[in-house]
């Protein structure tokens, strides 16, 4: 059986725990997690006992987090890490262009050399705040081909939301497996180790990164007690471990570059675990979508997935916000998304199909990045489209799009400021708007000088 094969057989049959921040717990071999306390004088099997911090020890209790692992041998048992090539990783802070307040958009990554696996293949578009400092995020793309063999990433600066676009992913974690497929999407907490293997030739999509404070479910609001992403769909894994006594790479990304040790056996050795510094994956077709009923098109907020909460209610460093089908049946309203300038930084991309705003050059595997307070919206052909269609109920159920809208402007990376795939002549899709107005008899514009 081919790699690929024994990797779809696996995920077919992968079992999960439901819910979103819950404490879970796990055991791969019956007896391997202790009753009664986390760190017995001698943990049971011969395992050793770690705490996996994910918030500080002394956080408020909802949003304190930290998983317990009973494993075959500890982390601490590893020789030095040292530097290691950083490819087309690059992390916050971005210094390596100037801030652009211009539209920009991308065509799809291009694919990589043979035997690129998904570490390898992570290219980053740009990003903001200061890993150090624990703020902000960054936008990456990934285009791999070849699964991650003997070697394992975990990524100390922030947790890792992987949208894919274009074949699915089977996640080998310390916590167990999971897999995603375009349309759904992976979380994988900050210092948590994986390897990713393919469900298919090459795989593709992005990848937000957060410094900031993890996801979470957005608050509902007057929306009440359900809806938007509802807790029950997200999925946990249960145990599993790997029992290889073999060189196994870890490569961990560190204030934004990667160092490489090599441990003398896989520590995917996790046999079981408790708490809440989960890895998780989530259906975006599952995702309960809220719109108006009645007139004017609202805010997108509405549709937030996950937020990553700043200490000012309200303003994300990062949401995650996904443009899932729906019903259209605004009355006397401009469907499509309205012409903006925003306080927040958008950067978008697309999973499948087309978006409402965008008739054309907005395509799956590529993005576009509207920083803070450019004007932006519907192309002049959806512009015209809109507003002469006919305002029947419609579905709109040919895409499905998301955005990474990020209280910082997002500063792109020199190889995305310089990319042959970065487009040029986006501002035309704006040129040709007409000039409509047709002032009431005696209106006075302000006099010049
Ligand atoms: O720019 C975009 O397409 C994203 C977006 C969508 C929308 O429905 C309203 C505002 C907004 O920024
Ligand atoms: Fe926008």
């Amino acid at each position: 059986m081919s790699g690929i094969e024994q990797a779809r057989k696996t995920a077919e049959s992968l079992a999960y725990a439901t819910g979103f921040g819950n404490e879970h717990s796990s055991e791969a071999v019956s007896g391997a997690l202790p009753v009664g306390r986390n760190s017995p004088q001698r943990a049971p099997l011969g395992l050793y006992a770690e705490q996996l911090s994910g918030s500080a020890f002394t956080e408020p209790r909802a949003r304190n987090r930290r998983s317990w692992l009973y494993r075959i041998r500890p982390s601490a048992a590893h020789p030095p890490f040292t530097r290691t090539d950083n490819g087309a990783l690059r992390g916050a802070p971005f210094t390596e262009s100037v801030p652009d307040p211009n539209r920009l958009r991308w065509n799809p990554l291009p694919a990589p050399a043979p035997g690129t696996d998904f570490l390898a293949g992570l290219w980053t578009l740009g990003g903001n705040g200061d890993a150090a400092r624990r703020t902000g995020m960054a936008v990456h793309l990934y285009h791999a081909n070849s699964p991650m063999t003997d070697r394992v990433f975990s990524d100390s600066d922030g947790e890792l939301l992987i949208v894919p676009e274009h074949g699915g992913l089977l996640f080998v974690t310390e916590f167990g497996l999971l897999a995603a497929r375009p349309g759904e999407v992976a979380l994988i907490p900050r210092g948590v180790r994986f390897r990713v293997e393919l469900l298919d030739e090459t795989a593709r999509g992005y990848v937000c990164e957060n410094y900031g404070r993890p996801f979470v479910l957005p608050d509902l609001g007057p929306i009440g007690a359900n809806g938007l992403a509802n807790a029950r769909d997200f999925l946990c894994p249960v145990a599993a471990y790997e029992d290889v006594e073999r060189p196994t790479e870890v490569v961990n990304k560190f204030c934004g570059n990667l160092w490489t040790a090599t441990y003398d056996h896989s520590p995917l050795d996790v046999v079981a675990w408790h708490g809440n510094h989960l890895p998780y994956v989530y259906d975006l077709r599952r995702f309960n979508v809220i719109g108006t009923i009645s007139y004017d098109h609202p805010d997108p907020s509405i549709f937030t997935v996950l937020t990553s909460p700043s200490d000012t209610p309200g303003l994300a460093g990062v949401d995650f916000v996904v443009f899932a089908p729906r019903w259209l049946v605004g009355e006397n309203t401009f469907r499509p998304p309205y012409f903006h300038r925003n306080v927040m930084s958008e950067y978008m991309g697309l999973i499948e199909g087309a978006y409402d705003a965008k008739a054309e050059g907005f395509v799956p595997g590529g993005g576009s990045l509207h920083n803070m307070m450019s004007a932006h919206g519907p192309d002049r052909e959806t512009f015209d489209r809109a507003s002469a269609a006919e305002l029947r109920p419609r579905r709109i159920d040919d895409g499905l799009a998301f955005m990474f809208e990020t209280r910082w402007p997002v500063t792109a990376t020199a190889q995305a400021a310089t990319a042959g795939h970065l487009q040029t002549g986006y501002d035309e899709v704006w040129q040709g708007l007409e000039r409509h107005f047709r002032p009431t008899p005696g209106a006075a514009p302000i006099e010049g000088p």
